[in-house]
């Protein structure tokens, strides 16, 4: 948890039943349109990874672009995106999984990564965990080092982040919410 934790997740909404019924979607786009609350949101980030001495932070397609790319930024570090199937035109190496809802795949450049190159990486939410840690073992795969996945939001009674570190992979989350919330 961040020390921004409460207040983000105070400005999070909650869309119930959408996009099919039972889920309860956590809609960011509230933080992304008050700047204060998005400054704060990369700088929980930032601060936290400033002195890991990080070399690229890994985003999966599409909400972890628009977190990963300004921590890349202000630490100074590569970005480098995971996406879905079928969007990088180079060469690729891939992982099939399940969603919350639905199955996807993603892909990563096989040149992404220098060998023991120290990688975060984020996504705006763990649910099951499926898309984390298909990026990690990406990552692992192509040669890089998981020094932390991080998140904004993680929905700890579904299980993903408990996943995540059963798999040896440190999790950080800005924010929890549990279902009822
Ligand atoms: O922990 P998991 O069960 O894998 O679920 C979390 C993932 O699901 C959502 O992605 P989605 O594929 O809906 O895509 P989007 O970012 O393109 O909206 C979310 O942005 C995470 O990437
Ligand atoms: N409950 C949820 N809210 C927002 N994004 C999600 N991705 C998977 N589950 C989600």
């Amino acid at each position: 948890m961040s020390i921004y934790g409460d207040y983000l997740k105070s400005v999070i909404r909650t869309v119930r039943d959408w996009p099919e019924p039972g889920i309860n979607f956590r809609d960011i786009t509230p933080v992304l349109q008050n700047s204060a609350a998005f400054r704060k949101l990369i700088d929980s980030f930032v601060h936290r990874y400033q002195e890991m001495e990080i070399d690229a932070v890994a985003a999966i397609d599409a909400r972890g672009f628009i977190i990963g790319a300004p921590v890349a930024y202000e630490l100074n570090c590569s970005f480098v995106p995971i996406r879905k199937k079928g969007k990088l035109p180079f060469q690729t190496i891939s992982e099939t999984y399940r969603l919350e809802y639905g199955e996807a795949t993603v892909e990563l450049h096989a040149d992404a990564f220098r060998e023991g190159d120290r990688i975060v990486v984020m996504d705006d939410l763990i649910a099951t965990g499926g898309s984390m840690l298909a990026a990690t073992n990406l990552i692992e795969r192509s040669g890089g080092r998981v020094i932390e996945t991080a998140a904004i939001i993680d929905l700890p009674e579904i299980g993903g982040s408990d996943r995540i570190r059963r798999e040896g992979h440190s999790v950080f989350a800005v924010c929890e919410f549990t279902e009822n919330e």
